[in-house]
């Protein structure tokens, strides 16, 4: 009878704590299962449109990002992408109704991506850029009415407009530097940012973050982005795009009145008929030095690569600069430093010439090559893959390029290296429309979200190892030292 007093304390105390440790575990495993069932593993996702209402063309690209997590740096995605058939919609000064039906095709196609019950919360923007600038400034009735008819069309659709607007040089080039920036994870990191060089039609952007105070306050931008300070140099050289810069540069050939241009930026065998027209119609060409009578010219090739830089080279003037420092045209800009990112024409110029990736010194060789090869030569090897415009251009563009970084923007051939030509980063093309939608949606927050300190998959995971963890210290408890603990008072005695 003392053996069994002495085991009935041990025996109440252990029952308590096998009740507890059931409670507990039962308890985990109910909140573990709840935390899954109320959380559905499968993603709710967001979009947002934008259109990119460019000189040469329009492209809509769809970003999508979980709906949860859209102030963390590197979310959003590019989901899809849709060039509008046709020219860029300036194109349609003369046919405004035309610029607004332009779209409709990829607006069709944008609501077949994204989910018909997401439609009524995308916002749709349209952005348009130095085509639209140069319109405004030679036609602002026109302009106006281009607008006009892509802001009705796009008021039309399903998803929620905000707007259609033609946004600054210094914007373009600040959102193409945040997107780049953004995809890249950079922001909020020590490692430093990239900068960005995009090369459109009819302007061309260079930002970056300089190591020095900048000079000009229209060239700098104030951002706090994920906890980090950044002043950024940027600018924007409207004209000094690649198809406005080969007006320029004909119009300078052109300028002795002659109506046979010898050419040495186009292949040796070149030969087409062009109107003056092309060349004076803009308002980026100022000079009508021409002769009336005549509508157009022969424009043979040479190709020469050193003629060429030469002829491109008359484009910029060097001469005048009241900073400490400048590229062209009296434009302020400190030295390049750090990294860049290069896209647009950069990407699709040196990438079809094979340019990427190579010294300073090799490009020019091997572009001096490709320049020097005959006309039919050059057809015959890519005639069939590529468009005859785009083709006979090439030599003309790359050289505008090497130019244009290396006398316009002083790369040198140590920073040479630094230059990166980019398409996409992570499958997101570089451009600035992300940035832009990151901006207008507020999803760049200044300071760094506050990351949880687990995630929502860790946390299921942990409550449920817990809870095995319980269980197989019970079974252990019970096998082999709580026989008594969790037995009936019969099996003790
Ligand atoms: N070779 C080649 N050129 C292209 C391609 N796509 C566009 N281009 C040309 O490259 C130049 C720049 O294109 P974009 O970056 O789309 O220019 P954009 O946005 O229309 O012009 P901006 O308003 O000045 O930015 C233009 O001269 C286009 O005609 C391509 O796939 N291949
Ligand atoms: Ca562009």
């Amino acid at each position: 009878m003392a053996e069994q007093r002495e085991m009935k304390a041990p025996w109440h105390s252990g029952k308590m704590l096998c009740v507890a440790i059931f409670f507990i575990a039962a308890v985990i495993t109910l909140v573990a299962i709840s935390v899954v069932q109320n959380k559905p593993i499968q993603q709710k996702y967001k979009y947002g449109i934008v259109l990119d209402a460019g000189s040469s063309h329009t492209a809509l690209y769809i970003y999508e990002w979980p709906a949860e997590k859209e102030n963390n740096t590197g979310m959003v995605r590019q989901r899809h992408y849709c060039p509008v058939k046709g020219k860029g919609i300036s194109s349609y000064a003369h046919n405004s109704s035309g610029a607004g039906l332009s779209l409709m095709h990829c607006i069709e196609e944008a609501k077949r991506k994204i989910d018909p019950a997401k439609h009524k919360e995308t916002p749709v923007y349209l952005g348009a850029t130095a085509g639209m600038r140069l319109l405004m400034e030679q036609d602002p009735k026109s302009a106006e009415k281009v607008l006009s008819s892509v802001k009705d069309t796009l008021s039309k659709t399903p998803f929620d407009f905000q707007g259609a607007r033609i946004i600054t040089g210094q914007q373009e080039g600040a959102f193409g530097w945040i997107t780049v920036n953004y995809l890249g994870e950079n922001f909020g990191k020590a490692a430093g940012t990239m900068g960005a060089l995009d090369l459109g039609g009819a302007s061309t952007q260079i930002t970056f973050v300089s190591n020095q105070p900048i000079e000009s306050p229209d060239n700098s931008m104030d951002f706090r982005l994920y906890g980090s300070d950044y002043q950024v140099y940027t600018h924007s050289f409207l004209c000094y795009g690649k198809d406005q810069v080969l007006k320029l540069a004909l119009e300078k050939q052109l300028q002795s009145g002659e109506t046979l241009l010898q050419d040495p930026c186009f292949h040796q065998g070149y030969s087409q008929d062009k109107q003056f027209k092309d060349v004076f119609d803009t308002p980026c060409v100022k000079t009508i030095n021409k002769d009336d009578s005549k509508e157009n010219f022969t424009h043979n090739g040479t190709g020469d690569f050193a003629q060429c830089q030469s002829s491109i080279q008359k484009v910029f003037n060097f001469s005048q600069c009241t900073s400490s420092r400048c590229s062209f045209n009296g434009v302020y800009q400190p030295p390049v430093v750090g990294t860049f990112g290069a896209f647009s024409a950069y990407y699709f110029v040196m990438n079809f010439l094979n340019l990427t990736g190579q010294s300073l010194e090799d490009t020019k060789r091997n572009l001096a090559d490709y320049c020097k090869t005959p006309w039919n030569e050059i057809k015959q090897r890519y005639g069939e893959r590529v468009k005859e415009k785009y083709l006979s251009e090439y030599c003309f563009s790359g050289t505008y390029i090497l130019t244009l970084l290396e006398n316009g923007y002083n790369f040198t051939e140590d920073t040479w290296r630094d230059i990166t030509f980019i398409d996409k980063i992570e499958g997101s093309s570089a451009g600035w429309t992300l940035g832009y939608m990151l901006n207008l949606t507020n999803m760049i927050p200044a300071e760094a979200p506050d990351t949880p300190l687990m995630t929502h998959g860790g946390f299921v995971i942990l409550i449920l190892f817990l809870s095995i963890f319980l269980l197989v210290l019970l079974f252990l408890g019970h096998r082999f030292l709580g026989r008594p603990s969790c037995s009936s008072p019969k099996d003790i005695v």
